[in-house]
């Protein structure tokens, strides 16, 4: 399997820009540290804009060894037009998802003092953090509180046993069922990208300690005894994601997930994405954006708040965030942007979004 990406863009890269160093370091260097086109984009699509109906693809998962062409075309239609789609026959049991939600909710119900013990650390990725995140796109606060498994960085950052008990095996099974469905989708991508098709599964690579991969346990605040002003703002500010692709486990009944195209969302029509227990929503992130040289569509999305005359209650969601390993090079065949690891462009868009924990 192949352990970096883009050799070969590397190579196109410095041979089409004379004048450029021509190490690779060096132009890893200057995507690293110019400003990315990603958050540029995110400060334009901060407004409230409307809401419009428009089709999410529901795509089934059954039988998929043996109907994986018909598939592929299904997800690549999907993502190359509004980014993001729904997935049934995917294999993750009912059960599975509800114990993971309950076990989520006993996480977020424990004292202030023992999440505080497991602290997202500046540019880690794993841990507890309250209304830290703030989107580059509305300047202000998430109305959520979240915690994040990624697998190489947990020492420390678990409950106790006692106080939850089954929680750390639970999560990192059901982390690893997410794995299995992103991969599977991945390799319909690779397929269709003409690339081998475990090429995305050789740079998600769990056993490798360049893992980066995400499980995000997150609960938006219940509007108990709102005020007016209180509905204003965002659950979750508009945003892109960092990854290359989200596998999004959403609630019966707790609404508000909204997507628009990308070419529209600086003044733009947001659709509604159905909130259905058991049907997992997926988005393209802008990894995959980069990777495809734009082919496959990172659109931007939000979580709004609830109206006054909705349910009123937390809304609890659980997105896997398939990142690729952190010694992973993202550059698509045709050079696109230039070459940058995903590590180095995950910590870019860290920074980007938790400024306020490094002053605590
Ligand atoms: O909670 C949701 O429905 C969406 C969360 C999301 O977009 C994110 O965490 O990136
Ligand atoms: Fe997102």
């Amino acid at each position: 399997m192949p352990r970096t990406s883009g050799a070969t863009g590397v190579e196109a890269v410095r041979r089409s820009a004379p004048g450029h160093c021509s190490s690779p370091l060096c132009w890893m260097e200057t995507a690293m540290t110019s400003r990315l086109d990603e958050l540029d984009r995110e400060t334009r699509i901060g407004g409230m804009g409307r809401e419009r109906d428009r089709e999410v693809a529901l795509i089934d998962l059954t039988d998929f060894d043996t109907r994986k062409a018909e598939i592929a075309d299904e997800l690549w239609q999907a993502a190359t037009g509004l980014g993001l789609f729904q997935l049934t026959g995917h294999g993750i049991p009912m059960a599975r998802i509800e114990e993971a939600f309950a076990l989520s909710e006993a996480f977020f119900a424990l004292p202030e003092a023992e999440k505080a013990r497991m602290p997202l650390k500046p540019g880690t990725n794993a841990g507890w953090e309250f209304k830290s995140q703030v989107r580059p796109s509305t300047g202000t606060p998430d109305q959520k509180e979240s915690y994040q498994i990624t697998r190489p960085r947990m020492d420390g950052l678990w409950p106790d046993e006692a106080a939850i008990p089954g929680f750390r095996n639970t999560m990192l099974a059901f982390e690893r069922a997410n794995w299995d469905v992103a991969m599977k989708v991945l390799s319909c991508f690779a397929l269709k990208m003409g690339l081998d098709e475990p090429f995305f599964t050789g740079h998600h690579d769990p056993a490798s300690p360049e893992y980066q991969s995400t499980l995000r346990l997150i609960h938006y605040l219940p509007m108990t005894d709102a005020k007016p002003g209180d509905f204003e703002g965002w659950r979750a500010g508009a945003h892109t994601d960092f990854d290359c692709l989200t596998l999004l486990h959403q609630k019966t009944g707790q609404g508000g997930l909204q997507v628009c195209p990308g070419a529209e969302a600086e003044g733009g029509d947001w659709t509604n994405v159905a909130p259905v227990t058991g049907i997992i929503t997926c988005n393209i992130g802008d990894m995959l954006m980069r990777w495809s040289d734009d082919r496959l569509l990172s659109n931007p999305h939000r979580v709004r708040m609830p109206r006054p005359d909705e349910y009123l209650g937390p809304r609890y969601s659980i997105p896997f965030f398939a990142q690729a390993n952190r010694d992973a090079i993202l550059q698509g065949p045709l050079g696109k942007y230039p070459p940058i690891t995903a590590a180095d462009y995950i910590q870019n868009r860290l920074a980007a979004n938790f400024e306020a924990l490094k002053s605590r």
